[in-house]
């Protein structure tokens, strides 16, 4: 796409072109055996757990799933919304509300839909029915805009998966990442700078919680922790904010192994302990509010501050159905749809 403008891409794009936006996926009920469902095919996927299959798969299925279903039923539970799981209500919204902004921007025949990795609606059945509908190219974006193997690669085997079983293969194009991408950085800015108006300006600290992975897939090469770390320098820069004002933590740690650091509640903790009284905290690798960020963070960090000393817990909710958000990706569709025109 380069040396083209966004808006005069794909003016004329039929019908038979698609954008597919990706995310993680949620259990379709906050139950013990909605969770079991939906963690069975999550864990069970050896781009999330690189353990041995013969290992790793009497443990999920004789451990893990007799036991965390129903604690995390519960957790799910707590933020429920009438209209279902945050993370699907708000990736349903972002796939109508950006098939508005790209029949505003003149591509009013590309179809938007949403699918998810794990659980529903499943990605091979979201592309089997663009395929039927006579779709010929799609366009993959994840809900992820830092690359990590656990993700962002997870979500190209399963679209390939889905592939080797086809005769007539569509022509497809991924997003990789777009942790850097401007329109995404302004989006997240506009978050926090809402946010600060709402409360009279900034606390002492912004925290920046990413989700963890295993410490040692950074070591084998997987970028997902240094586009981490260049999002929030660049977010940073954005808000005019010092290094001492703003911290980079991660969250989510599952099992025992190391996972990267520095791990979000201890930090949270940490700070509480050394007289920092305020924060500010938001979850800029998700894109939408989620069990990770509405009760690991929003419930469960904040009781932890608050329990060590700190006097102020201000949550950022996430990009969801942001106006510059979903702007943000209507660009970035754009940019990757160019040339898919005039057939
Ligand atoms: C934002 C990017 C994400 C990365 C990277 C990621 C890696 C990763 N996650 C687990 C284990 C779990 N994650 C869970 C929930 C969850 N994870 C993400 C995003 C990333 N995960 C989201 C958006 C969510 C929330 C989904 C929702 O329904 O709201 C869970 C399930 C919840 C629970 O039972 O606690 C697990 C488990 C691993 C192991 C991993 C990388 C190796
Ligand atoms: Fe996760
Ligand atoms: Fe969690």
């Amino acid at each position: 796409m380069q040396g083209m403008q966004a808006s005069q891409v794909a003016k004329s794009a039929p019908s038979n072109c698609a954008v597919v936006l990706v995310n993680l996926g949620t259990p379709d009920a906050p139950t013990a055996p909605a969770l079991r469902r939906y963690l069975a095919q999550f864990l069970g996927d050896p781009r999330v757990v690189e353990i041995p299959r013969a290992a790793w798969l009497p443990i999920l299925h004789g451990i893990i799933l007799r036991t965390r279903p129903a604690r995390s039923a519960a957790k799910y539970a707590s933020i429920w919304m009438k209209e279902g799981s945050p993370l699907a209500v708000w990736t349903a919204r972002q796939a109508v509300m950006l098939r508005g902004w790209l029949g505003e921007a003149g591509l009013r025949t590309v179809q938007v839909v949403h699918a998810m990795r794990y659980g529903n609606p499943a990605l091979a059945a979201q592309l089997q029915s663009l395929q039927d509908q006579g779709v010929d190219r799609m366009l993959l974006l994840p809900l992820y805009p830092q690359y990590s193997s656990t993700t962002t690669a997870s979500v190209v085997d399963e679209v390939y998966a889905w592939l080797a079983r086809k005769r007539r293969m569509p022509e497809l194009r991924f997003v990789n990442s777009y942790h850097d991408h401007p329109a995404y950085i302004k989006a997240l800015a506009e978050t926090v700078r809402k946010h600060w108006s709402q409360q009279g300006g900034p606390a002492d600290r912004l925290v920046m919680s990413f989700h963890g992975i295993p410490a040692r897939n950074v070591a084998l090469g997987d970028p997902y922790a240094d586009e981490c770390r260049t999002t929030a320098r660049l977010l940073a820069e954005e808000l005019g904010l010092p290094d001492e004002q703003y911290q980079l933590t991660f969250q989510s740690r599952f099992g025992k192994a190391k996972w990267l650091e520095p791990y979000t509640e201890p930090t949270l903790v940490d700070m509480a302990r050394r007289g920092i009284g305020r924060v500010d905290v938001m979850c800029p690798g998700f894109t939408s509010d989620c069990l990770e960020t509405l009760e690991e963070i929003n419930q469960e960090a904040r009781e932890a501050f608050l329990h060590a000393g700190g006097k102020e817990f201000r949550y950022i909710p996430c990009l969801n159905d942001n106006h510059a958000w979903i702007s943000a990706l209507s660009t970035i569709a754009q940019e990757h749809l160019g040339g898919w025109t005039g057939r």
